[in-house]
C-alpha cells in the first residue's frame, strides 16, 4: 500500500503527530493506518449532514410558553442522536474565538516549549498524544493538551502553559461558563424526561470536574485511511465541544450511518456521554462519534468533558425503571476508571456496565 512504512513503526510511534506531519511526504507510520477501512473515499465528503435543529438554551431554562416545545426537541435529539447544537448558550462569541486562538497559538509554539507541559506516562493531564499499552491499538492523528479546568482550586498549574498568556486566562473563564451551561443542560435533560429538575445534577454532584481537551489535528497525507480520533463514545456525563470555525471533521453515527456535524457559527456542539446514557436508563444515547482528517487544513477543537464526582454513585433514575423499561445499567462509581480500562483494550466501555 502506498505510504505504508512498516520499518518506521518503532522509531516514530511516540513522536507528536505534528512532528510527523511536518516531516512532510506521504509516508506515515503503520500504527496510524486503519487497514480495515483504507481505500479511496472511506471517509467520504459526500456523507449527509446531521440535520437536527439547534436547541435554544435560554428558552430551555426560561418561563416562556414555548419552553415545553424546546424541552421536547431536546428529548427527541438526545434520544435519536445523543447530541445537538446549542445556541443562546451564554458563552460569549469572543470567549469562543479567544479559546481557539489560544489553542492554535499553543500548538504553533516550538516543540521544546510545548514539551515543558508534557503529560507524564502515569498521568492524564498535560501535552501529548496517544499512547496505548497494547501494541495493536491504532493511533489517532492528533496532539492534545488535557487539563482539569474546573473547579478552579483543583487546577494543576504546572500543566497550564504560560504561553500564550491568553490560554490560562481564557480557559479559566471558559470553564466557569461551561459549568453554568452544564447545569442548565442537566436540568433541562431531567425535566424533559418528566423527572425532578435537579435529579441529574444531584447525581453529578457538587464535586464534579470539567476536563478541557484541546485537540489539534495536523494536515494529514492519508485522510483516506487515517482518523483524527477513532470512533468512540465519551466517558463524561456531558461533553461541550467548541469546533474549529472553518474546518469540519466531526462525524456522528446514527442507525449505522455516519453523519457530518455542520459548523454553525457561534453554536456549541453538545453530546451526552456514557454517564448520561446510564442516568437516563438508555433513553438518551451516548453517541458514537469520530473525527476525520484532511490533507489541506489543520483543525482545532476544544472539548470540555463534564465528569461527575467520582465518589457519587451514578445509576438509572428510579422513575425511569418501569414494567416496560427494565433497568439496563448497573450503578457505577468513578466511571472514567472503568472507561479507560476498556478503551485501552479497544472494547466498548459502556457494555461492561450493561445489565
Ligand atoms: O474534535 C472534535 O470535534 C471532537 C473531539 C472528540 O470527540 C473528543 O475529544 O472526544
Ligand atoms: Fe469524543
Amino acid at each position: 500500500m502506498a505510504g505504508y512504512a512498516p520499518s518506521a513503526k518503532i522509531e516514530l510511534q511516540n513522536k507528536p503527530v505534528q512532528e510527523i506531519a511536518e516531516g512532510g511526504g506521504d509516508v506515515v507510520p503503520e500504527r496510524y493506518i486503519h487497514r480495515e477501512i483504507s481505500g479511496a473515499g472511506s471517509f467520504d465528503a459526500t456523507l449527509p449532514y446531521m440535520d437536527c435543529a439547534p436547541i435554544d438554551l435560554q428558552l430551555l431554562s426560561s418561563s416562556s410558553p414555548n419552553r415545553q416545545e424546546e424541552l421536547d426537541k431536546l428529548r427527541s435529539a438526545l434520544h435519536s442522536w445523543g447530541c445537538f447544537q446549542v445556541v443562546n448558550h451564554g458563552m460569549p462569541a469572543s470567549s469562543m474565538g479567544k479559546m481557539r486562538e489560544a489553542g492554535k497559538q499553543f500548538f504553533a509554539l516550538p516543540m521544546e516549549e510545548k514539551r515543558k507541559y508534557s503529560r507524564p506516562v502515569d498521568d492524564l493531564e498535560g501535552y501529548g498524544h496517544d499512547t496505548f499499552v497494547s501494541e495493536d491499538r491504532i493511533l489517532d492523528w492528533t496532539d492534545r493538551l488535557y487539563l482539569l479546568a474546573f473547579p478552579e482550586e483543583r487546577r494543576r498549574l504546572k500543566f497550564w502553559p504560560e504561553k500564550p498568556p491568553l490560554l490560562r486566562e481564557k480557559l479559566r473563564e471558559y470553564a466557569i461558563k461551561s459549568q453554568e451551561i452544564l447545569e442548565l443542560v442537566l436540568n433541562a435533560m431531567a425535566l424533559s424526561l418528566g423527572l425532578e429538575e435537579k435529579s441529574f445534577l444531584k447525581q453529578y454532584g457538587e464535586n464534579g470536574m470539567i476536563f478541557a481537551r484541546f485537540n489539534f489535528y495536523p494536515r494529514c497525507p492519508r485522510p483516506d485511511c487515517i482518523l483524527g480520533i477513532k470512533q468512540h463514545s465519551d466517558g463524561s456525563a456531558v461533553t461541550i465541544v467548541l469546533q474549529d470555525e472553518k474546518v469540519e471533521g466531526l462525524q456522528v453515527l446514527k442507525d449505522d450511518q455516519w453523519f457530518k456535524v455542520p459548523i454553525i457559527p457561534d453554536a456549541l456542539f453538545i453530546n451526552a456521554g456514557d454517564q448520561v446514557e446510564i442516568m437516563s436508563n438508555g433513553i438518551f444515547k451516548s453517541p458514537v462519534h469520530r473525527v476525520v482528517t484532511n490533507s489541506e487544513s489543520e483543525r482545532l477543537s476544544v472539548a470540555m468533558f463534564c465528569t461527575p464526582d467520582p465518589e457519587n454513585e451514578i445509576g438509572p433514575s428510579d422513575e425511569l425503571i418501569t414494567d416496560d423499561r427494565r433497568q439496563s445499567y448497573k450503578k457505577v462509581k468513578n466511571y472514567p476508571m472503568i472507561y479507560y480500562h476498556y478503551y485501552e483494550l479497544g472494547e466498548t466501555p459502556l457494555s461492561s456496565v450493561k445489565i
